[in-house]
């Protein structure tokens, strides 16, 4: 049976990933030449699940993830985060779908300056014309290990605390997709255990997809599952490694 349809952001048959990448690719303008960051990359992430992304510097895994999460568009190819086909959306409708059903944290924070803790933390919301919902914003920040801090500015955090908040921040509009860019790479080890694990917990309490881009074994051993990237194409993948396993697979990427 042949079937139309109007609409341009369904994605068809296939609802059973939480983001889905069909034959993406990346050129960047250098000079008169292109610089290929994706070649062909397809793959699928299981909903609620933790998937890290690593590969050699160069490799494109800081591409792959903003193209992902909607932050910048493919050469080629599609991104569906569950069913909706967001490289079919117009650039305002990508801004509040990603508003609304993406959280992004990144590893240099982003906090707003001049903003409190509390007032960082409800920002997409109120980008988004939304009204906090108070007990979730307080469920969020003991999650996060921020009770009695609301009223500092980022200046009076530590790098850890800092982290939460960009953490609670990325929670708020309860997303299904949490992308990650090196959340712990700023931080000390006891710090990125913490802040990791505060991530991780967070996203499960809250049956949330996790993609994480990190370059430390230690860090990627936590997730369910390991993707490795190497010149922009997908060479690998690890199903609950244990960090030698992952420093070995990176060694043999030639890290
Ligand atoms: N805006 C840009 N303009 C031109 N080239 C770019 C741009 N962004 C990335 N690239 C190039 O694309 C390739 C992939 O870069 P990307 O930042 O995705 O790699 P990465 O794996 O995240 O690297 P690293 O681990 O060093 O952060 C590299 O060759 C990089 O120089």
């Amino acid at each position: 049976m042949t079937t139309t349809t109007t609409t341009t952001t369904t994605a068809g048959p296939r609802v059973d990933s939480a983001v889905r990448l069909v034959h993406l690719t990346k050129s960047y303008p250098n000079g008169p030449e292109q610089v290929v960051a994706l070649q062909g990359v397809s793959l699928a992430v299981s909903p609620g699940s933790f998937t890290a992304i690593m590969g050699p510097s160069g490799s494109g895994k800081s591409t792959f993830l903003n193209l992902a999460a909607g932050l910048d568009t493919p050469s080629t190819g599609q991104v569906f985060i569950g069913n909706t086909d967001i490289t079919a959306l117009s650039p305002d409708a990508v801004t509040r779908f990603r508003r609304r059903s993406i959280g992004f944290v990144f590893q240099s924070y982003n906090l707003v300056g001049h903003l409190t803790v509390g007032e960082n933390i409800q920002l997409p919301l109120l980008l988004d014309g939304r009204r906090p919902d108070e007990r979730w914003q307080q469920a969020l920040i003991e999650s996060v290990g921020l009770t009695g801090m609301t009223d500092r500015l980022p200046s009076e955090l530590s790098g850890g605390q800092a982290q939460r908040v960009a953490i609670a921040r990325a929670l708020i509009t309860r997303p299904t997709v949490v992308f990650a860019d090196e959340p712990t790479g700023a931080l000390d080890r006891r710090t990125g255990d913490q802040v990791l694990d505060v991530l991780r917990s967070t996203a499960q309490r809250f049956a949330q997809t996790l993609v994480l881009v990190t370059h430390d074994p230690h860090v990627a051993a936590a997730a369910d599952e390991v993707l490795f990237l190497a010149d922009g194409r997908l060479a690998g993948r690890l199903v609950a490694p244990t960090s030698s396993q992952i420093a070995a697979r990176l060694v043999e990427l030639g890290r």
